[in-house]
């Protein structure tokens, strides 16, 4: 089975897809990470020397080639993966979707200290323009977040409590 986490930066994704691999046997790959070791420089450094339309290119061949190489994987996407080129349709087609979906105040407490890593975050003056960035970039984003077939919300988003969710949706379905 192929497992895809879907959700905002700071969602736990990536903590989350690690766990859930181990818990389940399953290989896991991240795909920032994917496309960062393929292009030979960070995800900052693509859109600053070629733009986000470019990234986004680059993530929608790197999450299609992930597909095609692992049959069995635990896939945690990028922040905006699932919202371009087609790619929610893409995961859906090829396994199993759940959106982490973490509240603003969450996101900002957990980001407050990363967002200058983070293109799109980076350079917001304060607190209050994270707070409204991760805001209007939520709205614009769960037409494609809510396709997901499951869904958790904090403090349901543990390994275990996923895993269960999991195990339930596939037996089931
Ligand atoms: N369940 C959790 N509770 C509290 N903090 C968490 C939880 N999961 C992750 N974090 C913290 O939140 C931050 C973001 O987590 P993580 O990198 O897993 O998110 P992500 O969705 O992969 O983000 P990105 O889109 O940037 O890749 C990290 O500092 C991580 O330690
Ligand atoms: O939310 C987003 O659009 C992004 C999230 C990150 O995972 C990276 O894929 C990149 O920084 C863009
Ligand atoms: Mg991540």
């Amino acid at each position: 089975m192929r497992l895809f986490l879907i959700g905002m930066p700071g969602a736990g994704k990536t903590t989350l897809g690690r766990a859930l691999a181990v818990r389940g046997g399953l290989p896991f790959r991240d795909l920032d990470e994917e496309i960062v070791q393929r292009e030979q420089r960070t995800v900052a450094e693509i859109f600053a020397a070629e733009g986000e339309d470019y990234f986004r290119e680059v993530e929608a061949r790197v999450a299609r080639e992930l597909i095609a190489e692992h049959p069995r994987l635990v896939l945690a996407t990028g922040g905006g993966a699932p919202c371009f080129h087609g790619t929610m349709d893409a995961l859906k087609a090829a396994g199993l979707t759940l959106w982490l979906d973490v509240p603003v105040p969450e996101l900002v407490a957990r980001l407050q200290h990363q967002a200058a890593s983070r293109p799109l975050l980076a350079a917001l003056p304060d607190l209050e323009a994270l707070k409204l960035r991760l805001s209007e970039t939520i709205a614009a984003r769960t037409g494609f977040y809510a396709q997901a077939e499951l869904r958790c919300t904090p403090p349901a988003c543990t390994t275990e409590a996923v895993w269960a969710l999991v195990q339930r949706y596939t037996t089931t379905a």
